[in-house]
């Protein structure tokens, strides 16, 4: 390692020894080669100078921001630095997260990914970026990424006044403390049963040993239950072992709505917008949220005190003390997308690392089976003292964060500090998940899957890992309101899965499945995972 404008960087070989290590990544297109006009054979004269005019304006663009910029100091490629869109093209292409880690391993801890953007990988750029200080909101969100569509109410995701945002958390925040959730809880395990009972009768009928897409089956149990929570009713997807079109229909929106968001960057092509997108992809989107105000009109007729997330925010027709009902339809659906997308990756991906590694399941299946006589013992409270499943859980959410290319945010007017670097209103700044969350700067053997590593009484090979280095939930004000909900689901689907079943690893093609390999729109796209279950010697089968 050398330093370079203050910036700790990586020796080049380095870099590349790495990118072996991970291996080649499937090809992709488009990486940040700008179009040149062409007079084209057939073109008029003043076409001919207009496109000369665009293209002089384009060098004179480029040269600016690499040599002329605020932020010209910062290391990075010259062809990230020029224009957006070489950071749009890796967006479309899905490797961004990656292509930013390579930039960071060869460009040091403060990369500029783009004219007007840096990428931080230093665990204090957490506080400085997403915290509130004295005297000092955290950065806000930008109208560009997270402004809500329009004709739409806002949610809480997309609130970017503070005020605004404040408001919506006061009324939610009571639906996800540690009493809500242990009211909630008779929902929660009723889904958890439905899917081991499921899961059950198919180890049965296959000599006790079944292939599984474990994948599908944890989202199926995750949309149930958040709907349940959320909605008022479950999708029905464990019932019906299918996906709801409104849960599909989020799967195959996610990619749409990034591409969609990297057009803001440009308002004068933005109009396009209503072209490019098909009439089938509109229609289908009007569908959805026709479904989602259905659902949640029918959950306001049920009765009051139905112990779920809905009855438990508070409302307020005025908007001064609660959510209205615009408000409440917007956000009930974000809730959908919130409270499954990040547990499901959490999940397949913990669930992914314990079949590759046996030593480490048979700890974990040690500490809960001993403690258990029988399945219906599991509780939530119980679960909360094993360490083992805790350590797991914390390490699954280093090496498969569900959000890998970090949450963007922008320096507010009057300027800001990151990292003691001061930097103009305007600038983007985002911490880079995967970078921090697998440094070896920041952590011992950091792309194994070691939970020891977060035991108190670890080896003293652990004792250097920064911990603070990741923040699956995020930090400060706008830090995940339903991280106590998490945990709870995560740590009982999972220990019930371990009670009951062996999970063992499979050489089908969807068994093989490599996590690095899997690519990202705002989130990650999740590639279906198989797993063999086979129930454990001694477990009777379930009703
Ligand atoms: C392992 C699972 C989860 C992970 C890793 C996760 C992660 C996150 C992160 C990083 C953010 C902040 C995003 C940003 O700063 O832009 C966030 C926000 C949020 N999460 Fe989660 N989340 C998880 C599960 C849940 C669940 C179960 C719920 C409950 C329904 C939930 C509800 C929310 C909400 C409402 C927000 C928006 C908060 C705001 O803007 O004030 N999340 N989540």
């Amino acid at each position: 390692m050398w330093r370079e404008s203050g910036v700790t960087t990586y020796p080049r070989e380095e870099s590349r020894r790495r990118q072996r290590r991970r291996g080649a990544r499937p090809q992709h297109q488009g990486h940040g080669r700008l179009e040149s006009c062409g007079s084209g054979s057939g073109g008029s004269e003043s076409a001919t100078t207009n496109c000369s005019k665009a293209h002089a304006f384009s060098v004179v663009y480029a040269i600016y921001n690499i040599y002329f910029h605020s932020l010209s100091k910062y290391p990075g490629p010259k062809r990230w630095a020029a224009t957006r869109l070489t950071y749009i093209f890796s967006l479309w292409s899905g490797w961004l997260h990656r292509d930013v880690r390579d930039l960071h391993e060869q460009y040091g801890d403060i990369v500029r990914i783009a004219p007007d953007e840096l990428s931080f990988a230093r665990p204090q750029a957490w506080q400085d970026i997403y915290a509130n200080e004295p005297g000092r909101p955290a950065f806000p969100k930008s109208a560009l990424w997270h402004g809500a569509a329009k004709g739409r109410p806002p949610s809480v995701l997309n609130a970017i006044d503070i005020k605004l945002h404040s408001r919506f958390r006061r009324a939610m925040d009571p639906a996800f403390t540690e009493k809500a959730i242990r009211m909630q809880e008779p929902i929660i395990q009723s889904h958890v049963r439905l899917l081991i009972s499921k899961l059950d009768q198919m180890a049965s009928s296959d000599s006790q040993c079944a292939i599984v897409d474990i994948l599908r089956w944890i989202s199926f149990v995750v949309f149930d239950e958040i709907g349940d929570l959320g909605f008022g009713e479950p999708f029905g997807c464990l019932e019906s072992s299918e996906h709801h079109p409104w849960c599909s229909m989020i799967f195959s929106s996610l990619r749409a709505a990034t591409y969609r968001v990297t057009l803001r960057y440009y308002p004068a092509i933005n109009w396009l917008m209503g072209f490019a997108i098909p009439k089938s992809v509109v229609k289908k989107g009007m569908e959805h949220w026709q479904m989602s105000v259905d659902k949640i009109n029918r959950r306001l007729n049920l009765e009051k005190d139905r112990p779920d997330i809905i009855s438990m925010i508070k409302r307020d027709e005025e908007g001064v003390d609660g959510i209205t009902y615009p408000e409440m339809l917007a956000t009930s659906s974000v809730l959908i997308i919130a409270g499954s997308d990040g547990t499901i990756s959490v999940l397949n991906g913990t669930i992914y690392h314990l079949v590759r590694s046996p030593d480490k399941l048979a700890i974990l299946a040690a500490e809960i089976r001993s403690a258990f006589k029988s399945e219906e013992d599991i509780s939530l409270s119980t679960l909360r003292d094993f360490p083992y499943l805790k350590a797991v859980l914390n390490e699954a959410m280093r090496m498969c964060n569900p959000t890998p290319v970090g949450a963007p945010r922008i320096v507010p007017p009057g300027g800001g500090t990151v990292c003691g670097e001061r930097l103009s209103e305007g600038v983007y700044v985002n911490v880079h998940s995967l970078t921090v969350s697998r440094s070896p700067k920041l952590w011992h053997d950091s792309d194994a899957f070691r939970p020891e590593r977060w035991l108190d009484n670890k080896s003293p090979e652990f004792a250097m890992d920064q911990q603070n280095a990741i923040q699956p939930f995020g930090v400060g004000p706008r830090s995940c309101a339903g991280r106590l909900l998490a945990w709870a689901e995560m740590r009982l689907i999972l220990a019930r899965l371990i009670w009951r079943f062996n999970l063992l690893p499979t050489d089908t093609e969807a068994g093989r499945m490599e996590w690095d390999q899997q690519r990202t729109f705002t989130v990650l796209e999740r590639q279906p995972f198989e797993v063999r279950l086979k129930r454990r010697e001694g477990v009777e089968a379930m009703d």
